[in-house]
């Protein structure tokens, strides 16, 4: 049977029910309920005594008769109660609806297998409708062990359309379409990668005949589907590099020569010296680089993005820096600026508050070609800004632009420019396989010497003072601080108080003359807080009070404190990213994260996993599992969301075998075009066809 016909094809679906099914869990065709997994089994093997039932409110099965029956009248209807026993006990079987017809229906003293969930309420314990079933017939059936228990909706459930009618339905259309299951890997393949057929597991997943084949099904599903959307981001990748070329930059010439090894400030650290060589040989080849440069807070990525840039330059392009905020792309500017202070390349810096004499002066430049480098914020996508002929675009912390934003980029150009997206958050691997699958990654995973770890701890409120005191301390040091606030959208007004609050305490703390403080946050002008920014890193004040503004990239190594308030507030990433700004300099950092004594236990999870690592990555992880894929930034657009059976997060050694063998068949056959690989076309065309899961990543 076709798996497209629609669901009153299976033998006991009527028009209402389908329609039913397909409102409430948007299942239309055959093939939608055959992929409609359970998310749980229940294990049938296992009986209870009534004596030994303990109140923790799960489904149980017990083996019993019922031994009377009453039915009491409630204010509103009226309720059917039966006293079931076995040999250890006895309690009480309700029902609130229906119970005439099974008042009738129910065999007095005649042996039962009831099932259904324990409730434990005035001393005793009691089912209300459970299911039940006559051992006698019970027996005769062939059971399958564990039974599947699938999502269902409140409206299913009132509508009569319990889970036990839908295992019957999904039976039903095991039973008729059983045969006609096509197999959707080559033989070879299952085999190489100990894989049951798909018969077998579409089967298993639904009525699993052991808990062994159970796990062999749930094997091959996720491996399945993990595959193909590999193959299908592996291959986008692919095409995009056969079709789309890129400018070559042949050589290394005189700007990257002499800069590498007369102004270099420091040795680049091995992770560096790898990326580069990385990124030479997409932009030396003739191919478009598209690359995800991933580096921990610190891991110095703005070196490795302005020895692209001179890469660029040497070959006679221009080159762009573009970040998310005024802040980051001045202080982007500032370094280069002074990295470049003995050469001869010109750079400029864009935004949205550079005068109106200065931006025609940058557009000029631009377009005559004399303007080598330039950086900025969104203010570089407006149309007036031409570029001669840009090379390389580097996107700062690429989350916070649209895809749509990246692409107006390529507009500029004849060929689009080599894009390299750079990102201090770093996205756990397996994350990045699927979301960025179709981008090739590079990860600078060291950190310059003689870094020190920074210390971090976590205090409550009530220590407020003592930490005033080591603020002191540190600043008697010559160092200086950060105190951060949470400025979160949806209480703008209060936290926007708590920040003036705090400032007032602070300046009240920390008094003038003796000492000078600092403060940024997004109400003020884009200039007012340069110039709170610039006050600071020229070390004119000691102590910088902030909101989140200065989350990203800001450098002042010689900041070695970072308080954070309501610590308990910032997600984990966040929380990093703002540990991130000390610890920059030779000098022993410390990063404090105040709290009110109310607890989450994922608030807890956070601020601990915090104190005991430093690692991006870890970190990541760790966000990763407490949030689910869904909140991690760039998942929306891809397909992982979707997902019927893997888990991005559990499932990580499956996606890196679905992965290896993706890429393995594509270095054998890049266009699914040997005849062995027919079965792998088949099922990749018709998925890519399939709306759902496959429709946003094709
Ligand atoms: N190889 C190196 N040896 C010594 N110091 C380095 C090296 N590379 C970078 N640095 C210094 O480390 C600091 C951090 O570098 P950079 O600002 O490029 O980090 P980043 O990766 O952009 O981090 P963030 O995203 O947090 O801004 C800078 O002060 C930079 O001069």
């Amino acid at each position: 049977m076709n798996l497209n016909y629609p669901l009153t094809y299976i033998n006991g679906i009527s028009n209402a029910r389908a329609s039913l099914l397909s409102g409430e869990l948007n299942l239309s065709r055959l093939h939608d309920l055959l992929h409609f997994f359970p998310y749980r089994y229940i294990d049938r093997t296992k009986f209870y005594k009534i004596a030994e039932l303990i109140n923790n409110n799960t489904d149980i099965q017990l083996v019993g008769r019922v031994v009377e029956m009453k039915t009491i009248k409630q204010k509103r209807g009226s309720r059917l109660v039966a006293k079931f026993q076995d040999d250890t006990g006895s309690m009480e079987l309700v029902w609130f609806k229906g119970h005439k017809w099974i008042k009738d229906s129910i065999k007095i003293n005649t042996p039962y297998i009831i099932y259904g969930k324990l409730n434990f309420f005035n001393g005793n314990f009691s089912i209300a409708h459970p299911e039940m079933e006559l051992v006698e017939n019970y027996k005769r059936k062939r059971q399958s062990k564990l039974q599947p228990v699938y999502s269902s909706t409140e409206k299913l459930v009132n509508s009569g359309l319990s889970n036990k009618i839908l295992r019957g339905y999904v039976q039903n259309l095991l039973q008729q379409v059983y045969e006609g299951i096509q197999e959707t890997l080559p033989v070879p393949f299952m085999e190489q990668y100990k894989l049951i057929d798909k018969k077998q597991a579409l089967l298993n997943i639904h009525f699993p005949n052991s808990p062994e084949l159970l796990a062999r099904a749930q094997q091959r599903l996720k491996f399945e589907e993990l595959f193909f959307i590999q193959l299908q981001l592996l291959r986008k990748k692919l095409i995009r590099k056969n079709k789309i070329k890129g400018y070559v930059f042949e050589q290394v010439g005189e700007n990257f020569t002499t800069f590498y090894n007369k102004h270099l400030p420091f040795a680049l650290t091995d992770a560096q010296k790898r990326v580069l060589k990385e990124i030479r040989k997409d932009v030396g080849s003739h191919a478009h680089m598209n690359r995800l440069l991933q580096g921990d807070v610190g891991s110095g990525k703005t070196i490795v993005a302005l020895l692209t840039m001179l890469l660029a330059i040497d070959n006679g392009f221009q080159a762009t820096i573009m970040a998310p905020t005024e802040i980051l792309a001045t202080q982007h500017y500032n370094a280069i600026d002074e990295l470049l202070k003995n050469m001869d390349v010109s750079v400029e810096l864009l935004t949205g508050s550079t005068k109106a004499k200065k931006r025609k002066e940058i557009h000029s430049s631009l377009e005559d070609g004399s303007l080598k480098i330039l950086i900025g914020t969104h203010a570089l996508l407006e149309d007036k800004v031409q570029f001669q002929n840009l090379g390389i675009a580097i996107i700062d912390e690429q989350h916070r632009f649209g895809v749509a934003q990246r692409s107006k980029m390529w507009q500029k150009n004849e060929l689009p420019p080599h894009i390299l997206v750079m990102t201090a958050t770093p996205i756990p691997r397996t994350l990045a396989m699927s979301v960025y699958g179709d981008l090739d990654i590079s990860v600078i995973d060291e950190l310059p010497p003689g870094r020190k770890e920074v210390k971090t701890v976590h205090r409550y409120d009530s220590n407020r003072l003592s930490v005033f005191n080591f603020m002191k301390q540190e600043i008697q040091k010559g160092r200086q601080v950060y105190v951060v606030y949470p400025l979160i959208q949806e209480s703008e007004a209060m936290d926007y108080k708590d920040l003036m609050d705090g400032y007032e305490s602070i300046s009240r703390e920390f008094p003038s003359p003796n000492y000078q403080i600092s403060i940024v946050h997004g109400k003020m002008k884009a200039e007012d807080k340069e110039f709170e920014m610039q006050r600071f890193v020229k070390g004119e004040t000691q102590i910088m009070v902030a909101t989140t503004v200065i989350e990203v990239g800001v450098n002042v190594p010689n900041a070695s404190v970072m308080v954070i308030e309501s610590s308990e507030r910032f997600g984990l990433s966040q929380l990093h990213q703002l540990r991130g700004r000390v610890g920059r300099g030779a000098d022993q950092s410390y990063c404090i994260l105040l709290s009110s004594f109310k607890l989450s236990s994922e608030a807890k999870t956070r601020l601990q996993t915090m104190v005991e690592t430093s690692d991006g990555f870890k970190i990541a992880e760790v966000d990763l599992k407490l949030r689910g894929p869904g909140n991690i930034m760039g998942t929306q657009q891809s397909g992982v969301l979707n997902l019927k059976i893997a888990d991005v997060v559990k499932d990580t050694p499956i996606l890196q075998k679905a992965r290896s063998a993706a890429i393995e068949l594509l270095q054998n056959d890049p266009n699914l075009s040997k005849p062995e690989n027919a079965v792998i076309q088949r099922t990749y065309s018709e998925l890519s066809k399939r709306t759902g899961a496959w429709s946003n990543i094709s």
